[in-house]
Parts: structure tokens; sequence; C-alpha cells
């Protein structure tokens, strides 16, 4: 008999009923619906790479509970090398979607691998979190469950918490509790990826007060769950690879999550109505360790995508000669072996978690590499702006007329300096996707907000920082006597 790839077997999951809205309509095909194929296509074939002899021992490693090949985000690090291992595995997957896909359950499954290494310091006093967290960890691992986050309440009326709002619905909330489980009601945005994972993590991101105790709690829901709703934005999802190569692969999707009084059995509530317990575990540093290694790993590969495509649309043109656009792929440069640093610091100084023994990537370098990449980012696209100029106009509707009854005049126009139409249009299509599709100014948001406001995640950094560090050699030197030197 033959067996499914493990890529099948993620397709065939997502037929449990889940309530998909796109359009004002329930998709019930969603792997071959248009918005969803190309992307669901990509997905499966990331992971068939878990299969592949050229990948396998990279992308995998061996559990622990069943001797099989499981995904290394799921790898708990006791050395350098396992971060390594992480590292290899995260810039395959990144490589081979350039980055385009931030969703695709590594950056969650590092979070849960945060939670279950920490398992015996996080939790709220009578949730015990370490056993569940233990076998929805042992679960996810070994069944290779999909998964994305869905953190933030509804963007209604920001200046109320969910304890003043005068609708107590707007955010979600335990609105009744059995000897089974507990039942929630309130919607959560944005969940990239919804549609197509097995698993929604859901949290709140920011720290609440005591006052929003009742909406304060962590526990993970099945995509399909009775009573969610996924509510897509418009798609972007292109099915003409030919014309526009990333959204017709790389549409992550964003959804909003409805949960119309949605049931959670107790396995799967983690920490119940506990802001505090909520917090420790936001700001635990395995959590915020392997997570944000992820993040660096695979905006490592958009940047370096996004240098690649400026160098290639400069030459094409014939600009390169010039000494500003030079500066300006020089700029690109510095974003990516700045970030590449940051990475490589972070490995070298990692170390054993001094209560658990989990070797963990340095914080502080990672956290200067994500906040830097909200800024990058955005000048990166700009930078690409600039060198393509005007060109980003000069491409016919489709790659199809070059060789239509104007072919041998567009084949003469639109060439480059020393390329054909076909090549030169390819290639400005491909920028266009990237910088000012739908799906390029999503992606450019989506840096920008990905992990956070940015404005508090750079306060967050100054507020966090041993400021003494800094400031005793300078209150050393207004005490110090004129011409005494000291060592700092
Ligand atoms: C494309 C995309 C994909 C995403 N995917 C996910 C995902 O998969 N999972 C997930 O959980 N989240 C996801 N997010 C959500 C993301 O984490 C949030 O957008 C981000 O944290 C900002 O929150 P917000 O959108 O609610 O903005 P708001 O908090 O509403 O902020 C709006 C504006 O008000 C300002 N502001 C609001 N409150 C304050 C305050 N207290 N102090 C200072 N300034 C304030 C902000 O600076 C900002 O300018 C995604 C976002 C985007 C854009």
């Amino acid at each position: 008999m033959n067996r499914q790839s493990p890529g099948s077997s993620y397709r065939a999951r997502l037929y449990d009923g889940r309530k998909v809205w796109v359009n004002g309509r329930d998709v019930a095909d969603v792997p071959n619906h248009p918005a969803f194929k190309g992307t669901v296509d990509t997905v499966a074939s990331l992971i068939d790479l878990q299969e592949q002899p050229e990948t396998r021992d990279a992308l995998t490693f061996t559990s622990p509970a069943t001797g099989k090949r499981v995904n290394a985000a799921f790898l708990v690090p006791y050395g350098k090398e396992d971060i390594l291992h992480r590292h290899e595995a995260f810039r395959i997957w990144s490589d081979a979607t350039f980055g385009m896909m931030s969703r695709i359950s590594e950056y969650s499954r590092s979070l849960l691998t945060g939670w279950y290494a920490s398992r015996n310091r996080l939790g709220g006093a009578s949730d015990h979190f370490a056993d569940k967290i233990t076998r929805y960890f042992e679960q996810s691992r070994d069944l290779d469950w999909m998964s994305t986050t869905a953190f933030h309440d509804p963007q209604i009326d920001r200046s109320k918490g969910p304890s003043d709002s005068p609708d107590p619905d707007a955010y979600l909330r335990i609105v009744k509790e059995t000897s089974d489980g507990i039942w929630v009601r309130g919607a959560k945005m944005v969940a990239t990826a919804a549609p197509y994972v097995d698993e929604i993590f859901i949290y709140p991101f920011h720290r609440r007060s005591s006052e929003d105790l009742l909406y304060s709690s962590m526990f993970a829901v099945s995509a399909g769950a009775p009573g969610l709703h996924l509510v897509c934005r418009e798609p972007f999802a292109s099915e003409q690879p030919e014309e526009h190569p990333l959204s017709s692969r790389y549409d992550e999707m964003d959804a909003v999550l409805i949960f119309d009084d949605v049931f959670v059995p107790w396995e799967r509530v983690f920490i119940k109505n506990d802001p505090e317990a909520i917090w420790k575990m936001r700001m635990d540093p395995a959590v915020v360790a392997l997570s944000q290694h992820q993040t660096v790993v695979r905006l490592i590969s958009k940047l370096e995508f996004v240098t690649a495509v400026g160098h290639e649309v400069a030459t094409t043109i014939g600009v390169t000669h010039h000494l500003h656009v030079q500066e300006k792929l020089g700029e690109l440069l510095v974003q990516l072996s700045t970030i590449k640093s940051l990475l490589a610091v972070s490995e070298e100084l990692a170390k054993p978690d001094a209560d658990t023994g989990v070797w963990l990537p340095a914080i502080e370098p990672l956290t200067t590499a994500r906040n830097l990449g909200s800024r990058y980012y955005p000048r990166a696209i700009g930078i690409l702006q600039h060198i393509c100029a005007g060109g980003l106009m000069q491409t016919p509707s489709t790659l199809a007329e070059l060789d239509g009854p104007l072919g041998p005049l567009l084949q003469k126009y639109y060439r480059g300096a020393s390329s054909p139409a076909k090549e030169r249009v390819r290639l400005f299509k491909l920028a266009w996707d990237l910088i000012a599709s739908p799906l390029g100014s999503r992606h450019e948001l989506y840096e920008i907000f990905y992990s956070g406001d940015p404005v508090r995640a750079y306060a967050a950094q100054y507020l966090g920082y041993d400021q003494t560090r800094l400031t005793d050699p300078v209150w050393k030197l207004i005490g110090q006597p004129l011409n005494e030197v000291s060592a700092r």
C-alpha cells in the first residue's frame, strides 16, 4: 500500500469542517480554492522536504517518543550544535520561500518549544501548566501539527481596555466553565496563515492588569473547532505564476478569528484568568530567545532576496555605474550584513539557562535585529522603488504580449541593457510583486508590525536595558579629579 507523503496528509487535514470565510462565502475546499491553492501547495512541498534525502537530516530530528523524524523547530537545544541545527532547518524553509512565508509554523512551534523548555517555571497557580504543555508539545511534535498565533484584540477602541469596554464581548473571554472545559466568546486578530494550519495559540500580547483578569487566559484551539470563524482579508493570491511569481505562491493570508462560543477542553487551557502568569510566559527567556531566533533567520532570507532583486534590476537597466545607486545597493548589503552579524553574535554568545539547562541564543542581539528589521525592510523596499523607478510601469499587462501582434516592437522597447525583453519584463514583474502589489504592500506592513507595535518594541528595548552599564563611567568621570585616568 502506498504511504501518503507528509505533505498529502497535511492537505487532508484541512478538510476538517473549518469555517473559512472569503468574499462572504464559507470555503469548504481550502486546498483547491484559488485564494489558497498556491500557498497550500507551497506549504505541502516544504513539509515534503522533511523526507527528502538532501534536506531530511537538517530539517528534522528523532522524536524521543516515537523514534520517527520530526521537525527541528521542536528540538529543545541542549548545546550550541542544537541551536545551529534549528538555524539550518529555519534557513532551508525560509530560503525556499525567499523569506516571504513568515508563518510556516516555525515561529509558533518555537514559542511552544520555549513553553515546554520552561514548563516547570511557567503557568498559573493551579493550571497544571507543565503536564498540559508536555502532552500538547509532544502531540504537536509527533503529529507534525502546523500552527499560528492570534494575540491581539480587534481594533475597536484602543482608548479602552477590556474591563472598561461597554461591550464585554468585544474582547475574548470565558463565558462558561464546565467539568470538561471552557467556552470562549470574542475575537482575535491578526492570525496569519489561520486558514491552513491545524492549531492556533491564543493569549493576550500586552500586559493585562488585575482588573482584566477574565480576559487573561492562554489556550490552543483547533482551526476547525465548532463556532470558530476564520474571516479572511481580501485574497492577494494570483493564479498566474508567470505574471505574479510571489502572489501566486506565497500569499500567507491573514484572518480575524471570531469565537462564536467555542469549546476548549481543559487539556488545552494552559493558563486561566491570570494576567501575571501570562506575562511571565510572554517574557520567559526560552520563549523569547527561541522564537526571535527563528524570525531573524527568516529576515535574512528576505533581505538577501531584496538585495538580489535590487542588484539584478540595476544591472539590467545599466545604472550600476551611478554612485548613488552603488550607495543604495551598498546600504542593502549593510542591512544584510548587520542582521547576519547580530544572528552570529547571538549564537556565539549562546549559553545554558541557569534553571533548565536549555541552551539559548543571546537575546539582546536578536531583539536588536528584530527591531532593526521593522525599519530596515521599509527602507529596503524604498531603495528598490528608487532603483526601479518608472521601469516598474514599463511592463506589458501580460508576458504573452511579447509574442503577440506587437511582439517585435515590444521586444525592441522592453529589452534591458544586455538582456532580451522577456527577461527584463519577468524581472520587473517580480520586482512589482515584491514592492508594490497588494502582496508586496502587505509584506511591508507585516515587517513593521508582525512582532508587535515597533514604537513599543523600541521603547521596551530601552526600558529593559541596564542603563548603569553606560552611566556609571559617566558619573565616575564627573566625580573624578582633573587629569586622573581610570580604567572603565
Ligand atoms: C500583516 C500582519 C500580520 C500579522 N500577523 C499576526 C499573527 O499571525 N499573529 C498575531 O498575533 N498578530 C499578528 N499581527 C498583529 C500585530 O502583532 C499587530 O498588528 C501589532 O502588534 C500592532 O498592534 P495593532 O495592529 O493592534 O495596532 P494598535 O495597537 O491598534 O496600534 C495602532 C496605532 O496606535 C498606537 N498605539 C496604540 N496603543 C498604544 C499604546 N498603548 N502606546 C503607544 N502607542 C499606541 C500604535 O503605535 C499604532 O501607531 C499581524 C499584523 C500584520 C500587519
